[in-house]
């Protein structure tokens, strides 16, 4: 059992309440990924975990043992959690098998054969053993930082934003031998991360952390297509935000009159559209017609901004769309929304936050 769970954990430094009634569990054997802005508090959350920190109040379990709480404090090295850091600080005069076989408690220290078999699940080829980290790529670094985290089997893994130093091809390779490596070894593990796709891609569940709390705890597709407020929205993926008023599962708003997925505010209401559900057809063939300001290209998709043939206040509309064939600035094209949008009452966010007022394409 290495369930974690966090209850009423407030932490920080001096005076300033970093974590700030912190709750938060991460099923046995699965992925959370925690993300938040930078300064939003992650490596602290980590900190407090690995018992680097004292928490100034609240309980942290760690495989049904109270690890930190009233009266109660584990050191990290009793906890049984394994820390892989951002840059992966190998040893850099031991080769790869030295290094791998450092996480291995002492007598097994000579066990070649579990450091081989720690190669293998971190997607590494028996022949990089003998190697020194200068002879790595950076990838391959983390992988063996990895390995040596995994080797006394731990019973949490914490991973603090380790494929952030890889470039774009490297760090999704690294990314998916790491969630491979995690999965195969039953290990429970905390992902921290400002990268939103990576969030969504690697975890069973992503956290999101603003203003020292959890805005929201839940499966990738309920937090990218169910964000409790417009903030969080905003936060986790492009997001086209306009005003509008709610009533009976509709909302009238620029786009027209369209359905409302999930808690149906009724009034003034902020609407949520994900770029993507914006679709893009021949002209007099959509809901609305619109003309086509701006395309930014990325090869795969490509992002449109259009002017809708009905606002007079020329409030440019964001589209995302496969960049098969995308438009060219000037074209007419028909504008249609696919499936349901979020609306949000206006005024306050989830966390009492006030909304933007204007209008954001
Ligand atoms: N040792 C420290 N002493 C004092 N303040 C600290 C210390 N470490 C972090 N802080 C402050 O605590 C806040 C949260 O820091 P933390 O490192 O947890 O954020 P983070 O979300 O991991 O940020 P990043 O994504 O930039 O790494 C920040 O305002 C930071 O300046």
């Amino acid at each position: 059992m290495s369930e974690v769970r966090l209850r009423g954990v407030t932490a920080g430094y001096g005076r300033e309440a970093v974590l700030d009634h912190v709750d938060l569990t991460v099923r046995e054997g699965t992925t959370t990924a925690v993300l938040g802005g930078s300064g939003s508090g992650k490596t602290t959350l980590l900190r407090v975990i690995s018992g680097f920190l004292r928490p100034g109040s609240g309980t942290v379990e760690v495989g049904g043992r109270t690890v930190a709480g009233p009266g109660v404090w584990v050191p990290p090295e009793r906890r049984g959690v394994a820390y892989v850091r951002q840059e992966g600080a190998l040893f850099p005069h031991l080769s790869v098998a030295g290094n791998i076989a450092f996480g291995l408690p002492w007598p097994r220290r000579r066990h070649r054969d579990r450091v081989l078999e720690l190669l293998e699940l971190v997607g590494l080829t028996a022949d990089l053993a003998d190697r020194r980290p200068d002879q790595l790529s950076g990838g391959q670094q983390q992988r063996v930082a990895l390995a040596r985290a995994l080797a006394p089997r731990p019973e949490l893994v914490l991973l603090d934003e380790p494929f952030s130093s890889l470039d774009a091809g490297l760090r999704v390779a690294t990314r998916e031998a790491t969630a491979r490596a995690l999965r195969a070894s039953g290990a429970t593990a905390l992902l921290v991360t400002h990268d939103q796709g990576e969030a969504l891609s690697f975890a069973d569940e992503v956290a999101i952390l603003t203003l020292g709390r959890f805005r929201q705890v839940d499966r990738p597709t309920v937090v990218y297509r169910e964000p409790v407020d417009a903030e969080v929205a905003e936060f986790l993926g492009d997001a086209v935000l306009l005003a509008g008023t709610a009533a009976d599962g509709l909302v009238d708003c620029r786009l027209g009159t369209l359905p409302v997925g999930g808690p149906v505010p009724s009034g003034e209401v902020q609407v949520m559209v994900r770029p993507e559900q914006i679709t893009l057809t021949e002209t007099g063939t959509g809901q609305l017609d619109a003309t086509v300001r701006a395309v930014t290209y990325f090869g795969h998709d490509a992002v449109v901004e259009l002017d809708l043939a009905n606002d007079a206040a020329h409030h440019p509309l964001r589209a995302r769309v496969i960049g098969l064939h995308p438009p060219t600035p000037g074209d007419r094209v028909g504008v249609s929304v696919v499936g349901s949008v979020r609306a949000f009452p206006r005024g306050r966010t989830a966390a009492g936050t006030d909304l933007p007022v204007a209008e954001a394409s």
